[in-house]
């Protein structure tokens, strides 16, 4: 898969139902291969009632939008503030990871710089991508708004493979929110919707 010439962008240029899909949940522990194994740290999150309150989200690949709950993560640029939370980037997983063969369904969140600081995973850093890494934030409350459908998840002949479409989807997913009806949830620019405005007041409420 690495070497196929993907898409640039992922889905249409506004959000279509089902998306925004809601989830949310506490970060949990996963089979800690993802920064060990990959150099690429997801916060898993449940994801035992999915199916059933989630039919539409299929196994795949994923981005979206996501906040932690600010009473127990401080964002480090949000300096001395306890009460907004700060939303960022993210692309995701949902499924059983072909490539290791896992028999549990995981819900694996990467979460990614603010667009306006440069990509780490830009193209010319194949093969030495450096992911995004913040401090650990195991058990912290995380809403996520899932925006959009990436791709189907694959089987790989090779990690690195793996490491190259997982860098590949980090670009998409941040070409794909860069487009206003999609950035509109990263950043209030004062004409946003009462719709798109109430899936953000939900995304940084946490009670
Ligand atoms: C954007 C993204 C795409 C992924 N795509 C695949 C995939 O196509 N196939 C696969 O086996 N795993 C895929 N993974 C999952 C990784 O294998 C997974 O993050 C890794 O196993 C870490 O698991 P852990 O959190 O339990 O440690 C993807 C992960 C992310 C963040
Ligand atoms: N950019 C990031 N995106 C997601 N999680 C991150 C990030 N930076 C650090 N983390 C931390 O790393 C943990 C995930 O690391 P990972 O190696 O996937 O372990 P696990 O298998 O327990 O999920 C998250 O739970 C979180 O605390
Ligand atoms: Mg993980």
């Amino acid at each position: 898969m690495g070497s196929k010439l993907r898409d640039r962008v992922a889905g249409p240029d506004t959000p279509e139902p089902p998306y925004p899909v809601r989830l949310s949940g506490p970060v949990i522990k996963g089979f800690g291969r993802g920064s060990k194994d990959l150099g690429i740290p997801t916060a898993n999150i449940p994801a035992d009632d999915l199916s059933e309150k989630h039919p539409e989200l299929t196994s795949g690949v994923y981005f979206g939008v996501v906040a932690l709950d600010p009473k127990t993560y401080k964002h480090e640029i949000v300096e001395g503030s306890t009460s907004t939370a700060v939303v960022l980037p993210a692309v995701l997983s949902i499924g059983y990871n072909p490539f290791y063969k896992n028999t549990v369904r995981s819900v694996e969140i990467h979460i990614m710089p603010a667009l306006t600081e440069p990509s780490p995973t830009a193209a010319g850093h194949e093969g030495h991508t450096k992911f995004h890494r913040l401090p650990d934030f195991y058990k912290t409350r995380l809403n996520l708004l899932i925006l959009g459908y990436i791709r189907p998840e694959f089987d790989y002949v090779s990690l690195e493979a793996l490491v190259e479409d997982i860098r590949v989807d980090c670009e998409v997913a941040r070409e794909s929110l860069l487009r206003d009806a999609y950035k509109s949830y990263l950043v209030d620019s004062g004409k946003t919707s009462e719709k798109v405005s109430e899936d953000r007041r939900w995304l940084v409420s946490f009670d």
